[in-house]
């Protein structure tokens, strides 16, 4: 983590000039003392005079250094964490869909909110205390080896106790910071659930039960930073208890030396000052080190994720769909027990339209899923004109295959950048892609129209309209394969018929539909329908092919339409 300091390497080396004059100048503390003091001892004015001219000088200097120093030191940890989190995010945001679906995404929101905090206080600020101390500490021994070497003994020999302190302390706190981070994890996992939730929530009157499951995550996260705190205080006690006792017996050392004659009273606070020096970064060296120590766990999850492969530039490069695409002996399980998908073969020629149907639950979703690789873990082969899906370049693919979803992603933006999702496209795209998704009347009736805000995650919508903006931005994008997965569920059938009927005359376009619908008109446009019935593709054919066998497809159709 240290590396991202070193990249902003003139700042840095002005913070390492900057922090050892900090800690020079709080060591000089000692030896402007030591001026002031003797002089009022001596009773000369002019000595006096001198020594406040000095007292003076030094403080305008140490509020100059000190400020300069903390500027510097915000100014580096600014840079430096904004670049860690940057290469958190841009590794995130470059991972295979597969990769991302295994975690749950509230973890990372809490990796880039709470651990890069914890990473900010307990590592990186930390890191810089741990160096000012560390030159402080070699100033003021040089400093009192000079002064008075009996006093410099005894503080090294009392100091050596609270060194020990974290090798024998590190492993718990590490322990009680890691169980902290991941319940922090967990609650922030918990808050974004509810709110995603909340018109189901309010929908089932259920805030009772939802508080409660709050309440319990909320005491979980609070407890285990209590526990951390406590365990992190009582160590910092001890090492300050310590400091004390350190203290207490150099001043006896050093009073004993003035009543005998064998030191002035400017000296023995000069070297009161100096312990200071040494004594608190040895003690606080302990909790620092701990604190580092403890960070370790954050640490791993965030190389964990920096040192990743990263997989998204890798692969065949295809840029052209030429002839053909094959599902070939695909058979495939979410959890390694129950089959999804058996044994499925099929073909999807170039410029022809497709739709999947069959029962719920039967696998129609998941035969998208795994050619846009949010599964690779399947059987089996999916070629894409003979080249395996999986070794396509990912960023191909989506060029060649894109989805219209059955739940829409919004993003809280205007109607165009939802429709180009920020990408520049021509005015006749747009409008091409306005008129063959229905949306020309719901911008016309919009005082802003393209440029009206949709709201967080389109609330400004209604389901329908939703989808009619899905279906347009997979137009604009202008893949060679739209693939639509029950796309029009929230419209009306004539609203339905009329987008799907001008989505199937696109003749260049390669469609592969999972559709509920099953509309004779519609139906029949289709080169072939493929019929899944609990994960084996047992039908295909076109519609009046299939209905003429009177088997899985003419029943499913025949209880469609009289359900309708
Ligand atoms: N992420 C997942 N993890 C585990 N099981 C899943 C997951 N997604 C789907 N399934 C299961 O896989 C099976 C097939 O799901 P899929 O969504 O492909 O069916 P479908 O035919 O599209 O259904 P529907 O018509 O109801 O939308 C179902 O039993 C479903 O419960």
């Amino acid at each position: 983590m240290y590396k991202y300091l070193l990249r902003h390497k003139l700042l840095f080396a002005l913070n390492i000039i900057f922090a050892i004059l900090d800690s020079a100048l709080n060591v000089a503390m000692a030896l402007v003392l030591k001026l002031l003091v003797d002089a009022s001892s001596s009773g000369s004015i002019k000595d006096l005079k001198y020594a406040v001219i000095v007292f003076l000088m030094y403080i305008f200097i140490s509020i100059i250094v000190w400020m300069v120093a903390k500027v510097l030191k915000a100014c580096l940890l600014r840079r430096s964490l904004t670049d860690l989190k940057n290469q958190i995010f841009s590794k995130i945001i470059y991972r295979n869909i597969n990769e991302f679906n295994e975690e749950n995404s509230a973890k990372n929101i809490s990796l880039l909110t709470n651990d890069i905090n914890i990473l900010e206080q307990d590592y990186y600020n930390n890191l810089f205390d741990l160096f000012s101390n560390l030159v402080a500490f070699i100033i003021a021994t040089i400093a009192m080896i000079r002064l008075n070497i009996y006093a410099a003994i005894f503080v090294f020999a009392a100091a050596l106790i609270p060194i020990g302190i974290p090798v024998i302390s590190g492993k718990t706190l590490s322990r009680y910071r890691n169980a902290y981070s991941e319940a922090i994890g967990l609650f922030t996992v918990k808050i974004k659930d509810i709110f995603s939730g909340f018109e189901v929530i309010k929908g089932f009157n259920i805030e009772k039960r939802v508080l409660e499951d709050y309440r319990i995550s909320n005491e979980g996260a609070e407890l285990s930073k209590y526990r951390y705190n406590v365990f992190a205080g009582a160590i910092d006690s001890l090492a300050t208890a310590f400091g004390f006792m350190i203290f207490l017996g150099t001043m006896s050392i050093n009073a004993y030396f003035v009543i005998t004659g064998k030191m002035t009273i400017g000296l023995m606070l000069a070297i009161t000052q100096l312990m200071n020096n040494i004594v608190n970064p040895l003690v606080s060296l302990s909790s620092r080190l701990n604190r580092l120590k403890s960070v370790k766990l954050i640490e791993d999850k965030i190389n964990d994720i920096l040192l990743k492969h990263d997989e998204s530039d890798e692969g065949i490069s295809k840029k052209v769909f030429d002839d053909r695409l094959r599902f070939y002996n695909i058979s495939f399980s979410y959890d390694g027990e129950k089959a999804v998908l058996k044994n499925v073969n099929f073909i999807i020629k170039k410029g022809r339209k497709y739709a999947i149907v069959g029962n719920s639950g039967g696998g129609k979703s998941t035969i998208l899923k795994l050619l846009l690789r949010y599964y690779e873990n399947h059987s089996g082969n999916i070629f894409i004109d003979g080249i395996d899906n999986k070794s396509i370049k990912a960023e191909d693919l989506y060029r060649l295959v894109s989805i219209i979803h059955q739940n829409i992603y919004m993003f809280d933006s205007s109607i165009r950048d939802n429709l180009t999702l920020f990408e520049d496209y021509s005015d006749e795209a747009i409008e091409n892609a306005i008129d063959l998704s229905g949306l020309r009347e719901l911008i016309k009736s919009l005082s802003d129209g393209i440029n009206s805000p949709v709201g967080e995650n389109g609330r400004n919508l209604s389901g329908g309209e939703k989808q009619r903006i899905a279906i347009a931005r997979a137009i604009i994008k202008n893949t060679p394969i739209l693939v639509i997965d029950e796309a029009t569920s929230s419209l009306d059938n004539e609203t339905s018929y009329n987008i799907e009927n001008s989505i199937l005359n696109i003749p260049e376009l390669t469609c592969l539909v999972v559709t509920h619908k099953l509309n004779e008109e519609i139906l029949k446009k289709y080169d072939s329908i493929f019929v899944l019935k609990d994960g084996a593709l047992i039908e295909q054919g076109t519609f009046d092919e299939l209905m003429e066998r009177r088997a899985f497809f003419y029943n499913l159709y025949n209880v469609a339409k009289n359900g309708n």
